[in-house]
């Protein structure tokens, strides 16, 4: 698959900006944006606004539902916490290769911007949970990792110079590039 279709997975915890960093690029690059917490199923996001954590077995569907989009969709940018590797090779192996925009940040200044948000059902009381599950993906060609001190401005010019002009073309990636 060229650089060009591949699909973009925006990850990190709770409260880190990945919706919000995904629609932006989506929407610089013309690209089709998935925002992953809709494909939960009622009983995933139920828990979540329960204070209970997402188990393993909880999250597969959901990932295998995110991994069905994006393959038929090409080029996606994807808003999906995917915090475990095993996650991440999950969404791979129904995928294809996939490039990773890793944010993470303070603990403090993601619990400060969860709360300051009152249209979300995650309460800012699984935040630590999603912290200690977290595995950061390695650094490496397909990963770039984005610290959310910075402005929403700034982050998407750092991924839009990370991922190369070829994002910006979304036109040529089922015929081959004619
Ligand atoms: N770079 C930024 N600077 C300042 N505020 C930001 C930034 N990015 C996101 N925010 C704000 O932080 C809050 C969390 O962002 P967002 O909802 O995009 O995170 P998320 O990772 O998608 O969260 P969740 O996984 O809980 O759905 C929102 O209120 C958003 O407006
Ligand atoms: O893996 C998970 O536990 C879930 O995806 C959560 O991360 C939520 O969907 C999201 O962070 C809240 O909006």
């Amino acid at each position: 698959m060229t650089a060009q279709g591949r699909t973009i997975v925006v990850m990190g915890t709770c409260g880190v900006g990945k919706t919000t960093l995904a629609a932006a690029l989506a929407r610089r690059t013309g690209r089709p944006f998935l925002e992953g917490d809709s494909f939960h199923p009622p009983q995933n996001v139920a828990a979540m606004r329960a204070q209970r954590p997402l188990t393993d077995e909880m999250r597969a569907g959901w990932l295998d539902a995110i991994a069905a989009a994006a393959r038929a969709t090409p080029g996606a940018i994807v808003s999906c916490s995917a915090l475990k590797e095993s996650y991440r090779d999950r969404l791979r192996a129904g995928i294809g290769p996939i490039t990773l925009i890793h944010l993470y940040g303070d603990r403090a200044l993601l619990a400060e911007r969860m709360l300051a948000r009152t249209d979300h059902f995650m309460p800012v009381s699984l935040l630590d949970s999603q912290l200690a599950l977290l595995e950061p993906p390695a650094p490496g060609p397909d990963c770039l990792h984005l610290d959310v001190a910075a402005p929403t401005g700034r982050l998407v010019d750092a991924a839009l110079a990370f991922l190369g002009a070829g994002v910006l073309s979304t036109h040529d990636m089922s015929d081959g590039g004619n």
